[in-house]
């Protein structure tokens, strides 16, 4: 597959070096500054940028038929007009906060304990996410799918909140440490006990594998998927 990497940073690179591992060829580095080229070069674009320009990279993707996953964070508020882009042209798209299969697996095993937990009003639920100190957004994308999933499995919260509690409130607590490449702690707490559930990346090669294995999946198709598609689970 010819692949188009749009952010060349930590993660696209990451991103290339597993690409050709498994065959693939990187036809396009796109960064900072580069405007002028034609994405129709490539396969499938995979995007790793900043949250102020994930979306027009994507746009321009789905504008030219070009199938694109893109793990950026932190430019939500525009999800739903990718969507409605995607459909209008019939393109293929999918959005992960987080690729790895592990995430993904602990996203499942979050919903199930918040299922479990919605009847037992003694214990609250709060997070905690931990990135390097070049992250630009907070929270993470993965600890607003951890909220999201709560709050769509426990009927004691309807949103969440940086750094705050409140009623029917999800606290989310963000931490800035050098190097860190994403933890992610769910934590259930009443007066007698405590549970938590974690998830700790060691590398940034699992983000990078699930996205490589979504490219190889999305080419041919056309709709908007998510990483439970890919993986086949939820
Ligand atoms: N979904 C996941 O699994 C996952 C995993 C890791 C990181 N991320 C997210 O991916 C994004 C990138 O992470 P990173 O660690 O590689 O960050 P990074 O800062 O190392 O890389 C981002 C790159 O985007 C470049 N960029 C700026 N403007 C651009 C433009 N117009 N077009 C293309 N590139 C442009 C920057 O110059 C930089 O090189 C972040 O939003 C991060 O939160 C998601
Ligand atoms: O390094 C980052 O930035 C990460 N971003 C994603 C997020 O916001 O959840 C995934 C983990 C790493």
């Amino acid at each position: 597959m010819n692949i188009a990497l749009l952010g060349y940073g930590k993660m696209g690179k990451t991103i290339e070096q597993i690409a050709i591992k498994r065959g693939h060829k990187v036809v396009l580095t796109i960064d900072k500054g580069d405007t002028n080229y034609d994405i129709t070069k490539a396969d499938v674009a995979i995007d790793f940028s900043i949250p102020t320009v994930a979306y027009s990279n994507i746009a321009n993707c789905i504008d030219n038929n070009v199938p694109v996953i893109s793990g950026t964070t932190g430019w939500l508020d525009k999800y739903e007009d990718a969507v409605a882009l995607c459909q209008e042209k019939k393109g293929a798209f999918i959005y992960a906060s987080n690729f790895s299969l592990g995430v993904n697996i602990f996203f499942e095993l979050n919903k199930t304990l918040a299922k479990m937990m919605s009847a037992l009003k003694q214990y609250n639920v709060s997070m905690e996410e931990i990135h390097h100190t070049q992250k630009l957004d907070a929270p993470s994308g993965t600890a607003i799918t951890l909220a999201d999933g709560v709050i769509e499995n426990h009927d004691g919260y309807k949103n969440w909140k940086l750094e705050e509690s409140g009623e029917q409130t999800i606290p989310i607590a963000a931490k800035r440490i050098a190097d860190v490449p994403g933890t992610h702690t769910v934590t259930y707490e009443s007066e007698v006990d405590t549970i938590n559930i974690e998830h700790i990346a060691h590398t940034r090669q699992g983000f990078a594998l699930g996205a490589v294995v979504a490219a190889e999946w999305i080419v041919g198709k056309s709709g908007v998927f998510s990483m439970n598609d890919v993986l086949n689970i939820g």
